[in-house]
């Protein structure tokens, strides 16, 4: 007799919904299974798996998070993702559920389908897809194509069908979800956010359900437990991937790391990370800050035009208290003018 296959939940959704914070919460209450996790991040530094290991919850050890950076999982996983899993489907105290945290630009449907790799296929299912839609920054129209710019570009090449790479992805990450969590709801008014679940259900092929949330605060019995089997349901989840091959909307994204030097005011540094998101096509900064006089190194996160931030750790005795900041932005963004402005 065949044994259970071990369950894994993608947790997916563009740069900033929220994903990592939806992963801590369910790792919060969910205290009865061993959970492992897979992190997987657009730039160079590991931050968000950083995240994950200093938050104190008890699931949240070194052994049970695996980071995988350095580019989107959806392009690497036949090189990185697939000896990860055989790597831990061969621990001799395999996890009971792994739950997999895509980069906010990768495309789920590569990442379902390796799950009919045949070293993996038998010994795991895709419990379900779940993506997280951040609320105001779809009713700030980040993701809104423009209609007329792409029926321009139907008429010159019928293969394109969009003008705006950021829908794209969004439209993706929507059809490929067994479960959409419309989050940041506290941002929102509770007619927006109706609004925004029926304009969502348009967007996608089949019936998924919409539930809100506000900082990831949902039931993990409803996040994980779903009985997907995404990988043998490929044909209802259309992705721009099938028809694009590995040259793929990746290209019209780019991250960086800019040192910043310390700081004396976390608020005069975020109102010039506002004029620089303002100034340049910058989607996402997340990162750490040295503020004079702080024995405690400071957590930044900008979304799109919202900054937030607090104090997350001590610094170590034996770390030097650099400054870091990952920025996430469009292909051709001017690296040096951002770097250069944040010297000073
Ligand atoms: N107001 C509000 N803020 C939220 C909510 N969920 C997450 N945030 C904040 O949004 C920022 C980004 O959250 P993350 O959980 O890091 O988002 P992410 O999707 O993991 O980000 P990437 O991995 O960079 O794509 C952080 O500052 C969070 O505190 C929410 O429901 N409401």
């Amino acid at each position: 007799m065949q044994s259970a296959r071990i369950p894994a939940t993608i947790i997916s959704g563009f740069l900033g919904a929220g994903k990592t914070t939806l992963l801590r919460s369910l790792m919060e209450k969910t205290t009865n299974k061993k959970i492992a996790i897979i992190v997987n991040e657009f730039g160079s530094l590991g931050f968000d798996g950083e995240i994950l290991k200093n938050c104190g919850v008890p699931g949240c050890t070194e052994e049970n998070i695996v980071e995988l950076a350095n580019g989107c999982i959806c392009c690497t996983v036949a090189d990185e993702f697939l000896p990860t899993m055989e790597a831990l489907l061969n621990r001799a105290d395999p996890p009971e559920h792994i739950i997999i945290e895509t980069s906010g630009l990768a495309l789920p449907k590569p990442l379902i389908k390796a799950f009919n790799w045949p070293s993996i296929k038998t010994r795991m299912t895709v419990d379900g897809v779940v993506t997280l839609v951040d609320a105001p920054a779809v009713l700030a129209g980040q993701f809104a194509d423009d209609p007329d710019a792409v029926a321009k570009q139907r008429a010159a090449d019928p293969s394109l069908d969009h003008d705006n790479p950021l829908h794209e992805v969004f439209e993706d990450q929507l059809c490929s979800a067994d479960l959409i969590i419309l989050n940041k709801v506290d941002l929102i008014t509770s007619e927006q956010a109706q609004q925004l679940c029926q304009d969502i259900q348009k967007e996608i092929p089949k019936a998924v359900k919409i539930i809100q949330s506000s900082k990831g605060q949902i039931d993990p019995e409803i996040v994980l437990g779903i009985h997907a089997g995404a990988e043998d349901d490929l044909n209802t989840r259309p992705s721009h991937h099938d028809t694009e091959g590995e040259d793929h909307e990746h290209d019209d994204f780019t991250s960086f790391v800019v040192s910043v030097p310390m700081v004396k005011d976390p608020e005069a540094l975020v109102q010039k990370l506002i004029q620089l998101t303002n100034t340049h096509d910058i989607l996402r900064i997340k990162g750490y800050v040295h503020i004079e006089n702080k024995p405690m190194r400071l957590e930044i996160h900008g979304v799109g035009q919202r900054f937030n931030y607090h104090f997350d750790r001590l610094w170590r005795k034996d770390e030097q208290r650099n400054g870091n900041l990952i920025i996430i932005g469009e292909t051709g963004i001017d690296q040096n003018a951002i770097q250069q402005a944040l010297q000073v």
